[in-house]
């Protein structure tokens, strides 16, 4: 017998100021197509209301902000508190939720923005996923183009020089957040799988 694999909705809600979180928002895209989802990119501060519709009908959702001042940028901030009608309905309950963001320094206090995103999604009562990656970069042997060279679990966390281009966006953080997209891809297929055998064992 054979099963067709659920081909999860997936969508990308992000805030770019200068374009650089939007190349990691393109990258959670690809890495989510790969792993076989139907991706929507939502930019935050334009959000439309077939967007917030798609929104509703996701199964999986991946918040991306820049850090800003310490946390994230206002503009998240905006669509977070737009999105609190849903949280009073609980439209975005058991989703899978997972976040990404960038700040020009290597710290620069992301943890705080990741940190925020999860808190986010709780509230909204999604399903947070982490980034699933070993820390990067930590060793003599490692290098700073590993994988979550940052060394993040929360989500994916880039550092992206503050007067550099778009192309300055780190080859090793683009391919952090197209991991993510994966990860999440298949932990929303996964679920549903889960949810269809549960729903069949019921009947
Ligand atoms: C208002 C503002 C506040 C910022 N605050 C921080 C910060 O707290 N930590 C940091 O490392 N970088 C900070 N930055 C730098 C941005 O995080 C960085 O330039 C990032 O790449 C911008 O992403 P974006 O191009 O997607 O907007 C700040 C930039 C701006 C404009």
């Amino acid at each position: 017998m054979s099963h067709t694999p659920p081909q999860p909705r997936v969508v990308v809600a992000y805030h770019s100021g200068y374009g650089h979180t939007a190349v990691l928002a393109e990258a959670v895209r690809r890495g989510a197509e790969k792993a076989g989802a139907y991706v929507t990119s939502v930019a935050v501060d334009a959000v439309t209301d077939d967007q917030w519709r798609q929104l509703d009908a996701a199964d999986a959702v991946v918040f991306g902000s820049p850090t800003y001042m310490g946390g994230a940028s206002a503009a998240f901030h905006a669509f977070a508190e737009a999105s609190s009608g849903r949280y009073l309905t609980g439209a975005w309950a058991d989703k899978i939720a997972a976040g990404f963001t960038n700040s020009a320094s290597k710290s620069g206090d992301k943890l705080n923005t990741l940190n925020f995103l999860a808190a986010f999604a709780a509230q909204h009562h999604m399903i947070w996923v982490g980034l699933g990656l070993p820390p990067g970069w930590n060793a003599l042997t490692a290098d700073e183009n590993d994988l979550n060279r940052l060394g993040f679990w929360v989500g994916a966390g880039a550092q992206t020089p503050q007067d550099g281009g778009v192309e300055t966006v780190h080859g090793a953080d683009i391919a952090t957040a197209e991991h993510l997209g994966t990860r999440v891809t298949e932990q929303a297929a996964a679920l549903s799988a889960g949810r269809t055998a549960l729903a069949a064992t019921a009947a």
